[in-house]
């Protein structure tokens, strides 16, 4: 019989029913976030080599069909099948020389083949390509000994795209593959939406640059980096980015300056409860609106997100790991919104834990996990820490991603189902 031990209370208080009771869901959180978001409306002319990261604002439709022309899959010999009469082997003249590039002029007209070449417009009268490796070449003739299928090695025109069809939905966004897509259509000059603006704020009177001098009880900015990084992966144009000082005073000019340019304001620090924590009530102070402050999750659970008049606000808390994963959920689904790329938070999978869990229940926990192989059944397996620890970021640069636990999951056996949502780098 397997005996559990009780697991021991940390004895801070906040777990406490009363605290947990004040606390939304994650769902609740995120389904806020949808609720109360839109896309940022202004959008742009861009030319595709620049389009990479952005938005399209309109769908892409196809200018002509791709490809453009029939043409030859393969280096070798146009011919004309319904020409090769009686069982063969046949001798064929070549009349002909067509490179890739160079409209044709001489037609394949009965038992003769044009030399072709990959991606050359498949002459008038042939119906199928040989490979040359399939042919024997004397001077000016090749024999065939083998009759080809009709339409063997020739690509159709339109078979990748016909003409005016959608290739891309509005709200994609632009990676290599969907620019390929673009470019094979003939969309030059793309409609996408403009760049979300995003300001920066990270408080906290004890947080130095990092790498930079520091005195006893400083501590180096992870934050800045970490999130200027995370900012530079999804595509956003970062306005400004500032240390904010531990006062209501200080934060109302710094936060009112940044919400007045951005569509986006994020502040990391200075949301919890204690009295050195001012950016809440700097919000409030600014006339601005929480949409929710608290959710029940570990670690992060004093995120928030609200407006700042026509800028929105996410707040992450401090420790860098809780700020890293709160912008991993909510960050990455405000992000999402905003930009029209989608809504809600990126997609979950589900995994299985590579041992067992013993946690304390009551509060969702999303902790790191590393991607470790795949089980008998073909499932991927995470590998994880005992506990999931806000201060330590040392850990976060092994992980691939969160491993979602249930409020009341207190223990889990190794192999059982959890969801897991992968860290978005890009
Ligand atoms: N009495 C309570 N205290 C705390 C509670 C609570 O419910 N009751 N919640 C705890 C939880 S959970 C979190 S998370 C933190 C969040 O606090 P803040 O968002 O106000 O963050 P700070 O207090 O400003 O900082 C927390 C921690 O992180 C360090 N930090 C801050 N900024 C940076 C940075 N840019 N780079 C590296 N490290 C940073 C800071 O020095 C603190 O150690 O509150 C708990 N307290
Ligand atoms: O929620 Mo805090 O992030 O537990 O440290």
């Amino acid at each position: 019989m397997t005996v559990h031990q009780a697991i021991a209370s940390p004895g801070c208080g906040c777990d406490s029913q009363d605290m947990l009771q004040s606390l939304i869901s994650i769902d609740e959180a995120l389904a806020r976030i949808v609720a109360h978001t839109a896309p940022v409306g202004r959008t742009e002319a861009v030319s595709l080599d620049r389009a990479f990261g952005r938005i399209l604002a309109q769908p892409v439709r196809s200018r002509s069909m791709a490809p453009a022309f029939d043409n030859a899959a393969m280096d070798g010999y146009a011919i004309a099948t319904s020409a090769l009469t009686g069982a063969g082997p046949w001798v064929l003249p070549v009349v002909a020389r067509v490179p890739a590039g160079q409209a044709v002029t001489i037609p394949v007209a009965g038992a003769v083949a044009a030399r072709i070449f990959t991606g050359a417009s498949i002459p008038c009268g042939a119906d199928a390509v040989v490979m040359q490796e399939d042919v024997l070449r004397d001077g000016d003739v090749i024999h065939l000994s083998r009759r080809p299928e009709p339409g063997l090695n020739i690509r159709r025109a339109g078979s990748d795209m016909t003409k005016g069809a959608t290739v891309l939905d509005k709200g994609r966004k632009l990676g290599p593959r969907e620019i390929a897509a673009c470019a094979a259509a003939g969309a030059g000059i793309l409609r996408v939406r403009r760049r979300l603006r995003v300001a920066l704020l990270v408080t906290g009177d004890e947080v130095r640059s990092a790498g930079g001098a520091r005195e006893a009880a400083q501590i180096w900015d992870v934050n800045t980096p970490m999130l200027t990084a995370s900012l530079a992966s999804v595509g956003v144009e970062i306005i400004a980015s500032a240390h904010g000082v531990d006062s209501l005073a200080g934060l109302v000019d710094q936060l009112g300056d940044m919400a007045a340019q951005a569509d986006l304001v994020i502040t990391t620090g200075g949301i919890s409860v204690g009295e050195e924590d001012h950016v809440k009530p700097t919000v409030t102070a600014l006339g601005g609106e929480v949409l929710f402050s608290g959710v029940a999750i570990k670690p992060g659970k004093p995120v928030s997100v609200g407006r700042i008049g026509k800028a929105y606000w996410l707040g992450l808390p401090g420790n860098p790991v809780s700020a890293f994963v709160t912008w991993q959920v909510f960050g990455m689904a405000l992000i999402r919104t905003l930009t029209g790329e989608g809504t809600g938070g990126p997609t979950r999978r589900h995994v299985v834990t590579a041992s067992a869990i013993r946690r304390k229940p009551g509060r969702c926990e999303l902790r790191p996990a590393t991607l470790a192989g795949f089980d008998a059944h073909g499932r991927e397996i995470v590998s994880f820490e005992d506990a999931t620890d806000s201060a330590r970021v040392g850990l976060l640069s092994l992980a691939d991603g969160l491993m979602f636990l249930s409020a009341d999951a207190e223990s889990l056996p190794a192999g059982a189902l959890v969801e897991f949502q992968p860290f978005c780098q890009s």
